[in-house]
């Protein structure tokens, strides 16, 4: 009998092409995303050595982190000259070297991790790498997807391999029911709350229980995304009914006889009975509440509930790190999490940015006006995103609501685009980093779900969700 292994274990084992003696593997990559900010040099770099790409098929790029979200976006003036040029690089290096391309004019063109799953590349079983952090998203579909860094981006797209170690087992489980008016966003921002943004540092984790069962595949996305906040490598989530279904008729997913293949070994990935995991944290769904952060850290982060903290409450090293935070953020220890005023609404980015998420806000909006003075944007993850938004209703539904409503890309997740705030500014932000200057010089951001944050539109403070239901 074979010793029993996990899902990640599963999935490294069937990819490792060789193993070394020191343990460093290389391991099969299935599929390769590529966006315009990390392949200019790798491209240059094939070039440089006449090589093509290994695995042209395996290899889809899309422009999304520099691209303006206006609709004015087709006219090159609306972006900077170093914007201007990565997204003119891509364009010319996915045409020179074959790969499945879509640019800005393709209403397929999105954040690349929503379009990987939505275009079906991403499926169960598959090793899936990006020269992105975020590449963690794929891990939703029982996918192993790892962020890797330039260099790495030109190895594989020069061999389809990367050199990689493997990495310790960690265990999440969220076990029961979510209360009403709690989501995804607010079990992965819990998560990182309980261990830290280290606390995931050499694993990679497969979250499981009723409460990660039952999320939509939309939410498990939203789950794994921040994986990498937690500090770990990847984040995983076994396959089921609802994974098949989500990739059914999928434009790159396989069809007919491939497809019944495909399912039977998907259903074969899930972690054994009596599995070793180096790490367990476990979480009770009905003790996740609606949360926001309040400082530069993910791990910053509290009911919405509570109070902003003393820093003195901290241990340790912390101490000075909770000090800094709160002078760039502008907050008083003991002040109200519910009495902070924002000034600014971004839904949307790669942890946000699908159907689900705006169906949550929108719930929220219908009918009501956002207070006066408010600058808000939902940024579709994707055309089509967009698209079904609109045949829905809920563009609308944000338009009369008075949120402006953009074209798919990155957007105010981060300063590299049009879409910025200002010094001293104040973000409820569906995203996943609140670093300084994340979202622009002296930005300040709070991280929170598209519910709540549609919730602090409409008042102009950070709101208790629940209250508006
Ligand atoms: C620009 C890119 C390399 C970066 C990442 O890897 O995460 C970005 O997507 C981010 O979210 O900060
Ligand atoms: S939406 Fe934000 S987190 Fe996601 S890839 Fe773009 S910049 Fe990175």
């Amino acid at each position: 009998m074979t010793a029993p292994k996990t899902l990640y274990d599963k999935i490294w084992d069937a990819h490792v092409a060789h193993e070394a003696e020191d343990g460093t593997c290389l391991l099969y990559i299935d599929r390769h995303l590529v966006h315009e900010v990390t392949s200019p040099q790798a491209f240059e770099g094939l070039r440089m050595a006449h090589r093509p790409v290994h695995a042209p098929d395996k290899t889809i790029a899309v422009p999304d982190h520099n691209v303006p979200t206006t609709l004015d976006r087709a006219n090159a003036a609306t972006m900077t000259e170093d914007s201007r040029i990565q997204v003119e690089a891509l364009d010319k290096n996915a045409k020179d070297f074959g790969i499945n391309y879509y640019p800005v004019s393709d209403v397929r063109q999105g954040i690349v991790h929503i379009v990987g799953p939505e275009q079906g590349w991403t499926l169960p079983g598959m090793t899936v790498v990006c020269g992105d952090s975020h590449t963690a998203t794929h891990g939703a579909f029982g996918a192993l997807a790892h962020g890797i860094g330039t260099s790495e981006v030109e190895h594989v797209l020069a061999t389809q391999t990367l050199i990689q170690r493997k990495g310790k087992n960690m265990k999440v489980e969220i076990t029961g029911k979510l209360r009403p008016g709690v989501t995804a966003k607010d079990i992965t921002l819990s998560v990182i709350g309980a261990t830290g943004t280290a606390g995931g540092t050499g694993y990679v984790i497969e979250y499981c229980g009723e409460a990660i069962r039952d999320l939509s595949m939309e939410g498990r996305m939203t789950v794994c995304n921040m994986a990498i906040e937690g500090g770990a490598r990847a984040g995983l989530i076994a396959p089921d009914e609802k994974t098949f279904a989500y990739c059914m008729g999928r434009p790159h997913a396989p069809k007919g006889a491939q497809w019944e293949a495909a399912v039977a070994y998907w259903k074969t990935l899930f972690t054994d009975e009596g599995a070793h995991f180096d790490k367990v944290l476990t979480l009770k769904g009905e003790d996740i509440a609606p949360v926001v952060t309040w400082g530069t850290s993910p791990e910053d982060v509290l009911p919405i509930t509570e109070v902003v903290p003393a820093p003195g409450s901290f241990k340790g090293g912390k101490v000075e790190a909770a000090q800094r935070a709160l002078d760039y953020m502008g907050l008083e220890a003991g002040q109200k999490l519910t009495d902070i005023k924002i000034d600014t609404v971004f839904i949307g980015s790669c942890t946000n940015g699908r159907i689900e998420d705006f169906r949550a806000a929108a719930a929220i909006l219908k009918g009501k006006k956002i207070k006066d003075g408010m600058r808000a944007m939902v940024v579709p993850g994707s055309g089509l995103v967009r698209a079904q938004a609109e045949e829905e209703g809920l563009a609308q539904i944000f338009i009369d609501a008075g949120f402006e409503w953009r074209l798919a890309g990155c957007s105010m997740c981060l300063a590299m685009n049009p879409d910025q705030l200002a010094p001293g500014e104040r973000c409820a932000a569906t995203s996943n980093r609140n670093f300084e200057g994340r979202q622009g010089r002296g930005g300040r951001t709070h991280l929170m779900s598209p519910a709540m944050a549609a919730a602090a539109a409409i008042t102009g403070h950070l709101t208790d969700v629940r209250e508006m239901m």
